[in-house]
């Protein structure tokens, strides 16, 4: 009976997988994990949950770690949840809803692509761990929770607010929040020490930044060593006796080369809280381009993780690596040795180690995946705790173990929990039917050489038996540093890409994901090129080789290559179509740079005038020269133009500016708007008619 129940299970489920049909809905109906945090103690975790834009936070606790929905947000309303944690006594989780933390101004602003005539505001908000109603606190952001359960401090217009988190026995009511402090500049970073009595921040001036701290009940700032500096990340040490910080150069002095790299040397501090004590230095990075300070995920992650170590990441021997040093200085000790790279680092609930994702394993695939590792903070150790043909990231140690995000080529994104060396997902259940999990492409890894010889790799996406001559799709991310992988991607708006690429695929496409230079994974060289961006756009080379390696294919029709990206993606995307529409026959440029004049990425006094950089005319010129605009004489191939007039990474004005000036060269286009929403497409219904419009457009074009 047994076996004839589960072979009856069996053919429902093969015939449901049978008669589903793989549209763009059903795999973009996947729930997507993020901000996953745990307790101090690592009994209890939380993280957000989007399914189908609709966002709410899941919560889950030792012993079971039973996943349980805490929140009941039930519009897709495009308001992003941020900022989650839980207090130190597990009654309270606090989180903040609404804003575009992904953008490169007004993030804190208001979205409102639901269109409401009221927009939502950014708001901190509580609710107990063990559910119930919503407290909405305050507009505001960041907040932090303080050690002995009693405040919460946010920021709100740049200044830091404080607010009780529960009425006291002999009150009846919640107090409303109060300003703790109105300093110049703006102030972030704010960072409770142990015993919950004092509060360090960073105060933002602009070309400097100094680090402060109060103490509750007391009504001035204590300034930690301020110096023609920039300083920021406290940190304070485990017995909450001092601060460790990152320090780097104040910004000014005789304008530098805009068109060569720079150097931004940087070191590791720490102070007593002596008033007027200066700080020593802890550890100082090589004065060297490696040695720069390092701008991929959490930058320095600088963590005081146990009395004796604090823990970071450098890019120095040519790759992210976690490091430790003890605060009392000396060498640093290299935690992750290997050509790899340590993205998203965090430490675990004693102190004693560190879990970080890596693109590293046994497989000769991993460079394009990542696993979670474990090091010891004190003991080069490091062990790969996920290997094989997954892609796994940001770790949290938990009571017995750890969870983390996991999925695969198929596997959509989950929480997933270690315990006794045993993985289980904990959202699996939230993985809706119409999903097409098996009808997914195993994406194959490739690696080929670009015009000027540099190795490139990429992901392709084919679903036939290469038989026949096919249609392909060049897919160009964004960022640029970004780096695309073997399965879903731990960034929101790639797995969006990757969906899309699985749908491209399943409709008939061949699809080549390409990880041009400036993308991270591969080095430092390799995400620092020479005369890349605005600079010369050596990353062109790849988007081109791309294409003419995909030409030479058996399974590809040379005729039929089309590209498409989103951002910065859009601005390769828009050089490709403009310098080389005999290979690429058509293109859709989703909110892509044009003008790199316009992007504000260079402050105008160093182009012109008594502060006018060495090199200002010839960098005026390259970035020109750099841009889509510049070539749109032999812009031939049809493009669709898609942007979001709500845009905090490129401006609306970008895609404005482009469409006027082909529509005079009478370039075949379409165009798509989108009010209200920005560049991350926060409803999740503007996201399907972006990815749906993409796919339409490309398919009419290589099939006429
Ligand atoms: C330097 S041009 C801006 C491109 C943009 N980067 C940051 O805002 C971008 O590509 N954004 C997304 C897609 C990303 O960061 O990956």
């Amino acid at each position: 009976m047994r076996k004839l129940f589960y072979s009856l299970v069996l053919i429902f489920f093969q015939l449901i997988a049978f008669g589903q049909k793989f549209t763009l809905e059903a795999v973009k109906s996947y729930a997507f994990p993020t901000e996953l945090i745990r307790s101090t103690q690592g009994d209890k975790i939380a993280w957000a949950m989007d399914e189908k834009g609709i966002r709410n936070i899941y919560v889950a606790e030792a012993p079971n770690f039973t996943a349980r929905k805490l929140t009941s947000f039930k519009e897709d309303d495009g308001q992003e949840l941020s900022s989650i944690s839980i207090s130190d006594d597990g009654k309270w989780v606090l989180f903040v809803r609404g804003g575009d933390h992904g953008a490169n101004f007004d993030d804190e602003k208001a979205v409102n692509p639901a269109g409401n005539t009221e927009p939502q505001t950014v708001r901190v908000m509580q609710i107990a761990f063990t559910g119930g109603p919503i407290r909405v606190i305050s507009e505001g952001d960041f907040p932090v929770i303080s050690p002995d359960n009693k405040v919460v401090a946010y920021i709100k217009e740049g200044q830091p607010w404080i607010c009780k988190l529960d009425t006291n026995e002999n009150e009846d009511f919640l107090e409303a929040p109060v300003r703790l402090l109105k300093t110049r500049g703006s102030v972030h970073s704010l960072t409770w020490a142990p015993g919950g009595k004092k509060l360090a921040f960073v105060a933002n001036r602009g070309d400097h930044s100094f680090i402060g701290y109060l103490e509750m009940g007391k009504n001035a700032v204590n300034w930690i060593d301020p110096a023609f500096a920039k300083d920021f990340s406290p940190n304070w040490s485990p017995d909450g006796s001092q601060l460790g910080f990152i320090r780097t150069p104040a910004e000014g002095g005789s304008a530098d080369s805009l068109t060569q790299r720079k150097r931004i040397p940087w070191s590791i501090r720490k102070a007593g809280l002596v008033a007027g004590e200066k700080s020593t230095l802890v550890w100082e990075a090589p004065n060297t381009y490696r040695g720069s300070i390092p701008t991929t995920h959490g930058g320095t992650n600088l963590h005081w993780a146990r009395q004796d170590r604090l823990v970071f990441t450098s890019y120095h021997d040519g790759w992210p690596h976690a490091y430790s040093v003890a605060p009392t200085g000396g060498a640093a000790l290299l935690l992750s040795p290997g050509e790899f790279m340590v993205e998203h680092l965090s430490v675990s609930a004693d102190g004693n180690s560190i879990y970080f994702d890596a693109n590293t394993g046994g497989e000769d695939t991993d460079k394009d995946r990542r696993h979670i590792c474990q090091v010891s903070v004190d003991k080069a150790d490091m062990k790969v705790l996920t290997p094989g043909k997954g892609i796994e990231w940001t770790a949290v140690s938990v009571a017995g173990g750890y969870a983390y995000i996991g999925a695969g080529a198929q596997k959509a994104p989950q929480l997933m929990l270690s315990t006794s060396s045993t993985a289980r997902s904990l959202t699996e259940s939230l993985i809706p039917v119409e999903f097409p999990t098996s009808a997914l492409v195993e994406p194959k890894q490739v690696i080929f050489k670009s015009l000027d010889g540099l190795t490139i790799h990429g992901q392709i996406f084919d679903n036939s038996n290469g038989a026949q001559k096919k249609p392909a799709i060049i897919f160009v991310h964004g960022g640029p540093p970004r780096q695309m992988l073997l399965g879903w991607h731990y960034s929101d708006y790639y797995s969006n890409a990757y969906a899309l690429n699985q749908y491209l695929a399943n409709q008939g496409f061949v699809v080549l994901s390409v990880n041009y230079r400036l993308g991270i994974g591969y080095g430092y060289d390799f995400h620092n090129p020479k005369s890349a961006g605005q600079w010369g756009a050596s990353e062109y080379l790849d988007i081109k080789a791309a294409g003419e390696w995909l030409a030479q294919q058996s399974y590809v029709d040379p005729k039929k290559i089309a590209l498409y990206g989103g951002s910065y993606g859009g601005y390769l995307t828009a050089l490709a179509l403009a310098r080389d529409s005999k290979l690429f026959v058509a293109g859709v440029d989703i909110h892509g740079v044009h003008d790199w004049a316009h992007q504000r990425e260079i402050p105008m006094e160093l182009l012109s005038g008594p502060h006018k950089a060495p090199d200002a005319d010839w960098a005026t010129s390259l970035s020109y020269r750099s841009s889509p605009i510049s070539s749109i004489d032999t812009w031939k191939s049809p493009v669709l133009f898609i942007h979001a007039d709500d845009d905090r990474n490129v401006p609306f004005s970008q895609s404005i500016d482009l469409i006027n000036r082909l529509q005079k060269k009478k370039v075949p286009m379409e165009t798509m708007v989108i009010v209200d929403d920005t560049h991350h497409w926060m409803k999740f219904s503007n996201a399907i008619k972006v990815f749906q419009a993409t796919a339409d457009y490309l398919k009419a074009q290589l099939t006429k």
